[in-house]
């Protein structure tokens, strides 16, 4: 007997399971998950984008609209900045695939631990200048980018 062919890559693998981890934010508007994942294909760390730990999720703004005060902007923590800040590991060389385009902020972040390349779905801020300035800063830094598609898992998140 022959081996079972049509298994899912190690791309849908780990994207899936950065899909897996963005259903568990509460973002009423927008669910990224991030997984960072080390050259030998061992998953380092997982992360989403949620307010910071110990300020009450139920007593903080989720709204886009606003007083800045008055919005999640400043409080949340991004999927990415999550996942570098949750791993235990050095991350030198390692990889990142992430549900949306990393922002200016995650892009630093993702550079200064060393992360190699970063795999992403969606990139619907891509007009944004965030997104700009992330794009300047990974070719700078030589951190490479790529966009693929979920091809064999359905969509997680409930729409
Ligand atoms: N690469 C990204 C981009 C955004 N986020 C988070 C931050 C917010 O919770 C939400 C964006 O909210 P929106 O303006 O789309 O309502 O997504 C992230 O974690 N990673
Ligand atoms: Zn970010």
């Amino acid at each position: 007997m022959k081996k079972r062919m049509n298994y899912i890559s190690w791309d849908d693998y780990f994207l899936g399971i950065a899909e897996l981890s963005a259903a568990r934010s509460k973002d009423p508007n927008t669910q990224v998950g991030a997984c960072i994942v080390s050259e030998e294909n061992k998953i380092l760390s997982v992360g989403y984008n949620g307010m910071p730990a110990g300020c009450n999720d139920d007593e903080m703004p989720w709204g886009r609209k606003g007083d800045f005060l008055d919005t999640k902007y400043p409080f949340v923590c991004h999927a990415e900045l999550n996942a570098v800040l949750n791993s235990n590991h050095d991350l030198k060389g390692s990889r990142i695939y992430v549900s949306l385009f990393p922002c200016n902020e995650c892009a630093k972040a993702i550079i200064q631990s060393g992360i190699k390349e970063v795999i992403y779905t969606c990139d619907k801020y891509a007009d944004t200048d965030g997104t700009k300035a992330s794009k300047m800063m990974f070719k700078m830094a030589g951190v490479k980018t790529r966009q693929i598609k979920q091809e064999h898992l359905v969509k997680i998140l409930p729409i």
